[in-house]
């Protein structure tokens, strides 16, 4: 079955989303597009620009990568069947986190249907180069925005002198060396730079490039003592690992398990889900991880 192909789009307010968002559906429009736009306030601005010609479906009230995390799994797998799309782009809000939407999109059930194809994030040069006067939280979330993208583009390149790009060029590469940072003016890019991005984080030589994920199928019920041990031993590299799975104290038990910021949860779940964990980290030791997943099933 042929995967999605998943953008998610960040980016600090203004940056130049809705802007790139329109170059791109103007570039791809010989495949089946779909958009998922996520606006803080009730009502979205940038879905009337965009008009009926492409099937979007937003999350309102609220910030994807907070209140709304749960609703993107589903809004997804709905888009999927109503739309069958080649390729979904989502456009977060401003002051959303890439983690968080990575997070969001990395639901055990959406590994199976989507592939994340990038993390692009806008960065807006002029106010990018004025953070300094911003407020700690606001400067940190900008940067962290650059930190884990995939791509960054500096956008608003007619706003600035050739100095001001040398500047923030290497304050770019400063916070994140991995991305491939591209200089543009109103959002324009080739969309394939961004897809031939995605596909050389798998096979490329530079495969530590930015935030990336790992899917591991358990035939069966672990060690729940060894599972928390192997938890102790992640490094802080890996900054989610979610899915389901269950103890051999309990084996007919399916627990839904989350780990984000050092701190597991545990929630019984009803339903017989796959045993599928997640595990997203910025710079994976794939097959590290994959032996020590070995190890808990079978050793
Ligand atoms: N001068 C200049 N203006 C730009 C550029 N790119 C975008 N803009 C303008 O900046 C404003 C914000 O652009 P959007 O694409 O709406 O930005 P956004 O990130 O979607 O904004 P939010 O949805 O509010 O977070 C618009 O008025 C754009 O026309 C650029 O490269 N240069």
């Amino acid at each position: 079955m042929k995967k999605i192909q998943l953008y998610i789009i960040s980016g600090f307010l203004g940056s130049g989303k809705t802007t790139l968002l329109v170059q791109l559906i103007k570039q791809w429009q010989d495949q089946k597009v779909a958009i998922l736009m996520n606006e803080y306030g009730g009502f979205n601005v940038d879905s009337k620009i965009l008009g009926d010609a492409v099937p979007s479906h937003e999350l309102l009230n609220g910030c994807i990568c907070c209140d709304l995390k749960s609703d993107v799994e589903v809004q997804l797998h709905d888009m999927k069947h109503r739309y069958q799309p080649d390729i979904i782009i989502i456009e977060a809000t401003g002051v959303a986190h890439p983690v968080e939407i990575y997070d969001a999109c990395s639901a055990p059930s959406l590994t199976e249907i989507l592939d994340i194809q990038a993390v692009v994030t806008l960065v807006d040069g002029p106010r990018f180069l004025d953070r300094g006067k911003l407020s700690v939280m606001t400067k940190r979330l900008m940067e962290e925005q650059v930190q884990y993208a995939h791509i960054v583009l500096l956008n608003k390149c007619d706003l600035l002198d050739e100095q001001e790009v040398g500047r923030l060029q290497s304050d770019i590469t400063a916070i994140n060396q991995r991305a491939e940072l591209i200089m543009t003016t109103y959002s324009q890019v080739d969309a394939v730079q961004l897809a031939a991005s995605g596909a050389a984080f798998e096979a490329g030589p530079h495969s530590h490039h930015g935030i990336q994920s790992l899917v591991y199928t358990f035939t069966g019920p672990v060690n729940s003592r060894r599972f928390v041990d192997w938890l102790r031993s992640m490094p802080s590299s890996i900054l989610r690992v979610k899915g389901f799975i269950k103890f051999q104290e309990n084996p007919e038990q399916v627990v839904l398990f989350q780990y984000a910021y050092g701190i597991p949860q545990y929630e019984p779940e009803a339903m017989n889900l796959p045993l599928k964990l997640v595990i997203i980290g910025e710079a994976l030791d794939k097959s590290r991880l994959l032996d020590q997943l070995d190890q808990l099933q079978f050793g």
